[in-house]
């Protein structure tokens, strides 16, 4: 994802709005835009006829570049395919910065990978994640709310998306009777 600001930018105030999102660029991605993602992949063509919207990230007005701290705010909306909690894409940073996470409203995890071991952070309003810099990340919903987080990221990060698809998440993230069930693949 990429800000349409250039730099420099000057000293700033980001003004949230009352549901506290930035007031830059929106990005929706629908259930067309996550394939190769979910395990049950006929479950996943079959939501395609309504094609969802899965989530939206609104980033405030600081560019994606060397030495900016962009951030923004990822609203994903409850729902589960073929029992598979609704997810964003995840990445890695292809160069290895670190990231922190806060919870805003809604329930959710932080789920990480280094490409030998999965971690699971839950995420709850107030929790701070910190992703560690080489560990790729994907942030799941696990209630039956939006959950919604503010990121804060260094500028020159970057989002290498074909990394997950490769080597994919360490866990995928169901549905289980006591909250969410991790099962490793
Ligand atoms: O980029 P995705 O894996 O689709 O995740 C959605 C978004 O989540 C967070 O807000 C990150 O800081 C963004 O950089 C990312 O774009
Ligand atoms: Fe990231």
């Amino acid at each position: 994802m990429s800000s349409f600001v250039t730099p420099p930018v000057p000293p700033m105030r980001i003004t949230f709005d009352a549901r506290m999102e930035p007031s830059g660029p929106v990005l929706t991605r629908r259930m067309s835009d996550l394939r190769g993602l979910f395990a049950d992949t006929a479950a996943w063509e079959a939501s395609l006829a309504e094609d969802p919207v899965v989530y939206e990230v609104a980033s405030s007005p600081v560019p994606e570049a060397e030495g900016e701290l962009p951030q923004s705010i990822t609203t994903i909306h409850p729902g589960k395919v073929g029992g598979e909690f609704h997810m964003t894409k995840g990445h890695i940073h292809p160069r290895p910065r670190g990231e922190i996470y806060l919870g805003l409203s809604g329930v959710g995890g932080l789920l990480l990978f280094d490409g030998d071991k999965p971690e699971w952070i839950p995420m709850e309003p107030g929790s701070i994640g910190y992703i560690p810099p080489g560990w790729a990340h994907r942030s799941v919903n696990t209630g039956d709310e939006p959950y919604r987080f503010l990121a804060v990221y260094p500028g020159d990060a970057g989002h290498d998306y074909e990394w997950v698809l490769r080597n994919g998440m360490g866990y995928r993230v169901l549905g289980g009777a006591d909250g969410p069930d991790l099962r490793p693949f």
